[in-house]
């Protein structure tokens, strides 16, 4: 029965194969044809056009047939771009054309039909039977929500119920059948255990022919504005996300363009670990970005900015420099919304009073004082807003630089200035007196014509004086370009003084208080006070208060925001601060936003807890529009070492590993620093010995990270990578990596430089510890040279190997 089934599939295959091969090899001359016809159009554009300008029906005629030149040259681009996009999608499928089968049973029919799922749809000739079904069509979803019996899918036009008989999952490579697995009741574990046991890649894989039930929820969410996804380490929160992206672009494919949609992600490794995905998936990528990245962008370069790097490596290294537990205390409260909230009502204070702005001058003058400004910006009707006013200022500024401007003509410094223009400045004047000579001309026809009539003497042809008004031309010339920079100043609100305005927040604790209605402060508030303005002072700002500076420069200047965005993914959503939330929400008002997360990997100070009941994500858009979804189950790691590392966190107890197994964590004492390297040496011989090609050696600061480095250097090692916050990619080998750069990624085996109490002893350090172990799949050995750090102590002997 096995045998006739399979020879049944394999004759199947064969025939899809040849179908498909069959309209590759039709499309393919069409393809290269109408490539040629526009590369043809293109070059031959102008030769087919007669531009003729003699008059205006000639030029009318030249103007159409440009028109329709570009039209039937854009019309062949397009065709040739469709075409070449399913000739690309066709020859995706070839080898491996679809990875699952369901027999499904429409209630009130008798018809089985089969549908077989792959990456994309393909139809057969007669335009109505599917050889194959896109995984993300509605039908698909079934093979991903259900399992044999009573069967539902949902379409745009309502419920279909029926029954479904099989669902088969098949391996197929170079288009033979490989292996085929009936599934009962998940999707076969057989494929998924395949897939978790391969080596770890420097660039993530599609899921596609392996999503989970609960993964498949969060791919096809299609009704929440807000849709929150609390995944433990490894559960497939990023993988979802990426097949969700691919999802979106197929459902909405008329309306939705990948540029439409934006991930942040923790880091620049990250980007490039992700990014080969869509592409696998025959879609384009989204844009990508990190949080900083368009901090940045948004703060220009007046402020250099520190990064979160640095801040986290602060948090972690400098505990004995002066005012520490300010810097902590001073993150912690800059993320919250209780400074959101004081800064909101500090705008409202600067709508009656203490707006500061910066005079504008011109050569060493005050053309206009701040003081001017600000009188005049109170002037308006205070009903209006800060941003409505503030509109109103520009527009009068430019008004009273039109007149100033023209003032400055008769400045001394104008003359001497005439004497230093080059020739093209000349030029440029003789060509503009030119052409009021030309007018002049033609206006010479109607004046004489005038004179006739009118009898009147018309001006003489004199009065048209050309050495003055060259020079007056050459003044205003000179002073209008050196007005520019003032006019632009104007145009990007240079006159609002943002950084004194946010520099006064700190002045002291009473004035604090009068402008923004906050009574709860930090302890060492003004120690943060005094931080904070040095910071500022020397034109930097940190980290945490990036975000704040620029929301309080939106709600003075107007929200500047992105309208065309529709989707914006976060990912380590844990990582962000409920300020940095509340922008994100702000910049984007069009946007669907997805975050998915880990509150056990919260690693900075500035976490935001994603599913507690009283979580500030949850009041963002409202619970109404909000769906909150948990993956609970591991995928990325052996079960022992899910075991192991879950007993890490306090509260973990609904973290599932998925069934492999492997080698329990190994725990190495070692008698000095020497002597670990040395074993870490041969233990990563040991390891690729075994066919494991990714290995990381995880330290918990960059300044560890670089000892370590060196440290291995020196014992011989050399093919050992270092990864910094400036690496952008990573190849397949050693490396050695800072915890909070290793977010989101994975590696065969995994080695703790030292993971003793030395480095690891406070509860706060518990989540970096976690996030370092569960970035391994498939071993993970810690090392210490002191006593075990006492986050380890708690975990049962059982869960381990102990060795020296
Ligand atoms: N349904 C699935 N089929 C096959 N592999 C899966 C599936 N779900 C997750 N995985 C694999 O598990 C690993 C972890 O997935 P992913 O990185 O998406 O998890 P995560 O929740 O984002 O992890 P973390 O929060 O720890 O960064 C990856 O190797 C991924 O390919």
């Amino acid at each position: 029965m096995e045998e006739k089934e399979w020879r049944k599939e394999q004759e199947r295959l064969d025939y899809v194969s040849e179908k498909l091969k069959a309209r590759i090899a039709e499309l393919e001359p069409l393809v290269s044809e109408l490539h040629n016809q526009a590369s043809d159009i293109r070059r031959r554009f102008w030769e087919d056009v007669t531009v003729n300008t003699s008059s205006e029906e000639e030029f009318e005629e030249t103007f159409y047939a440009i028109k329709q030149q570009a039209a039937l040259l854009s019309e062949r681009e397009r065709g040739h771009k469709l075409l070449k996009q399913q000739w690309k999608s066709l020859n995706r499928l070839l080898p491996s054309p679809y990875f699952g089968r369901i027999d499904f049973v429409e209630d009130g029919q008798t018809a089985i039909e089969q549908i077989y799922i792959g990456v994309s749809s393909f139809v057969d000739e007669d335009e109505l039977s599917f050889l194959i079904y896109d995984w993300r069509t509605p039908i698909a979803s079934l093979y991903y929500d259900h399992s044999l019996g009573a069967a539902y899918y949902d379409t745009p036009i309502g419920r279909i119920t029926g029954t479904m008989e099989l669902k088969r999952q098949y391996q197929i490579h170079n288009g033979q059948l490989r292996n085929m697995f009936d599934a009962s009741v998940t999707i076969g574990d057989e494929l998924l255990q395949q897939a978790l046991a391969k080596g770890a890649d420097s660039q993530m894989k599609s899921i596609v022919s392996t999503i989970q039930k609960e993964q498949n929820a969060i791919i096809r969410d299609d009704h929440s504005r807000l849709l929150i996804v609390q995944g433990a380490a490894g559960s497939g929160k990023t993988s979802a996300a990426l097949q969700r992206v691919a999802y979106l672009l197929y459902k909405n494919r008329d309306t939705l363009k990948a540029d439409q949609i934006v991930l942040f992600s923790p880091n620049p490794i990250f980007n490039s670990y992700v990014s080969t995905v869509l592409p696998e998936l025959g879609e384009e990528n989204m844009q990508q970005t990190t949080l900083q990245e368009f901090l940045e962008y948004w703060l220009g370069s007046s402020l250099s900015l520190e990064d979160p790097f640095d801040q986290i490596e602060y948090v972690l290294t400098a505990q004995s420099t002066a005012n520490y537990e300010a810097r902590l205390q001073g993150i912690k409260y800059k993320a919250s919304e209780a400074f959101l909230q004081a800064l909101q009502n500090y705008a409202q204070w600067l709508e009656r009073e203490g707006m500061l702005f910066k005079g504008i001058t011109f050569r060493d003058r005050e053309l206009i004082s701040g003081e001017q400004i600000r009188t005049q910006f109170y002037s308006y009707d205070s009903s209006l807003r800060v941003s409505n006013r503030i509109e109103l200022l520009q527009r009068w500024l430019m008004q009273e630089l039109k007149q100033l401007e023209r003032k400055e003509c008769n400045a001394s410094w104008v003359e001497e200035e005439i004497n230093y223009l080059d020739n093209e400045q000349y030029a440029e004047v003789f060509s503009k007196l030119h052409k009021e000579r030309e007018v002049l001309d033609l206006a010479e026809h109607y004046a004489i014509g005038s004179e006739i009539i009118f009898n009147k003497r018309r001006e003489d042809e004199g009065d048209f004086n050309f050495a003055e008004r060259e020079e007056e031309l050459l003044k205003q010339m000179i002073v209008k370009s050196s007005f520019k920079p003032l006019r632009q100043g104007v145009k990007k609100l240079a006159f609002i003084d943002i950084h004194a305005l946010y520099t006064q927040l700190f002045d002291d604790t009473a004035a604090y208080r009068e402008k923004t209605g906050e009574s709860e402060l930090p302890e060492l508030w003004p120690e943060i006070c005094q931080q904070t303005k040095q910071k500022l002072d020397r034109h930097e700002l940190y980290y945490e208060d990036a975000t704040p500076y620029l929301y309080l420069k939106e709600l003075i200047e107007g929200v500047r925001t992105n309208k065309e965005i529709r989707h914006v993914f976060v990912d380590e959503g844990q990582d962000y601060s409920p300020f940095q939330y509340e922008y994100l929400k702000k910049l984007f008002p069009r946007a669907r936003m997805t975050v998915l997360g880990d509150f056990g990997q919260a690693i900075y100070m500035q976490s935001t807890n994603l599913q507690h009941a009283n979580s500030p994500l949850l009041r963002l858009y409202g619970e109404a529009e909000t769906s909150l979804i948990r993956l609970t189950r591991s995928y990325r790691s052996t079960r022992e070492i899910v075991e192991f590392t879950k007993m890490l966190l306090t509260d973990a107890s609904d973290i599932v590993p998925f069934d492999r197994s492997g080698a329990k964590p190994l725990l190495v004492k070692l008698a000095g620093e020497e002597q670990r390297e040395q074993r870490m040496l041969s233990d990563i011989a040991a390891l690729q010995a075994d066919g494991f090609e990714s290995i990381a050696i995880i330290t918990k600061t960059a300044a560890e990270s670089r000892a370590a480095y060196e440290a291995l250097q020196q014992q011989g090692s050399e093919a050992v990578q270092l990864i910094t916050k400036e690496t952008a990619t990573f190849q397949k080998g050693v490396m050695v990596i800072p915890v909070y750069l290793a977010k989101g990624v994975e590696f065969d085996a995994v080695l703790i430089y030292e993971a003793s109490a030395q480095a690891y002893n406070h509860e706060n350090e518990r989540k970096l510890l976690y996030t370092a172990c569960t970035r391994a799949m498939h071993q993970l050995l810690l090392y210490s040279t002191g006593e075990w750090s006492p986050l380890l102590q708690g975990i049962h002997p059982d869960l381990y190997e102990l060795t020296s």
